[in-house]
């Protein structure tokens, strides 16, 4: 996408490397023993059963957490010391629920995308063309001068989306993005980010619907407090890494499906 983010791909380094890493809220283990490299340009698939650990370790890779034993990095720098608001487009569990009641515009929201890279305060020309081609690149031109509160829950992903466009992110990450969104617009939505990882833009999807990681997902990583798989899609859905991590929790599987 970026010259940036060619330089990384030529290089070969991973954007992100955890490696073992353990964690826990207090007490309670919630990872252990986790490594797991994300390239540049690749659609990691973080999958498990609830509880598994899989927003904790996000939230570790964008340096959001510390780990209790082991080390992230990020960019290759320390995860935790790194400025992640500047790269990365991270739009959190129950982010677009919040954005229910934001009394601002579309184009509002994707501007904020922006503003760190304004100078002296002010978008420029190339500021604005960025944020026009964010909201076209996500098909919501036409939804911009739009409260943000008024649309559904489909239109405001692609409004998270655009703005993580608008800030030239190398990486996008996504934790469970479209829960409470009907299956066409889903369908739309996964369609939009399997294109923009086509572009180089490197993606992190959480997600309980094995079916939508294995068609876009180029990895998948399949977590409970261990990894239990990390590898190519294809060869997941033959191993019996999903029964072996999911146990009896599979119907949160087949609910998914249906
Ligand atoms: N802030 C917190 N403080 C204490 N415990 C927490 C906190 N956040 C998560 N946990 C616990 O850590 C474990 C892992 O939670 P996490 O949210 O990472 O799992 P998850 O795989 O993303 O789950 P889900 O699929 O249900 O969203 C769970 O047992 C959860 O209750």
């Amino acid at each position: 996408m970026t010259t940036a983010t060619t330089k990384r791909q030529q290089s070969g380094d991973p954007l992100i490397s955890v490696d073992d890493v353990t964690f826990g809220y207090g007490e309670v283990p919630v990872l252990e023993s986790v490594s797991i490299d994300v390239d540049p340009g690749s659609f990691v698939g973080l999958v498990g059963p609830n509880g598994s650990g899989k927003s904790t370790l996000l939230d570790l890779m964008l340096g959001l957490r510390r780990p209790d034993e082991g080390t992230v990095s990020l960019f290759g720098e320390p995860a935790h010391k790194f400025d992640a608001g500047e790269r990365i487009g991270y739009v959190a569990q129950d982010a677009t629920k919040a954005a229910r009641d934001m009394p601002i515009t579309v184009r509002e929201v994707v501007e904020m995308g922006r503003y760190p890279r304004r100078l002296f305060g002010r978008f420029s020309a190339a500021d604005r063309q960025a944020i026009e081609d964010a909201l076209e690149q996500v098909g919501i031109t036409d939804l911009a001068s739009r409260r943000v509160g008024r649309l559904s829950g489909g239109q405001r992903q692609r409004v998270f989306i655009a703005r993580a466009l608008a800030s030239e992110a190398d990486l996008l990450a996504l934790d469970e993005p479209t829960v409470g969104v009907d299956a066409e617009s889903r369908e739309e939505f996964y369609g939009l980010i399997h294109d923009l990882n086509a572009t180089g833009l490197t993606v992190i999807l959480i997600e309980h619907d094995i079916g939508v990681v294995t068609t876009h997902a180029t990895d998948v990583a399949c977590l409970d407090r261990q990894l239990f798989f990390d590898g190519d899609p294809e060869e997941f859905v033959e191993t019996d890494a999903l029964s072996q991590a999911y146990g009896k929790d599979q119907h949160i599987l087949q609910h998914d499906h249906e």
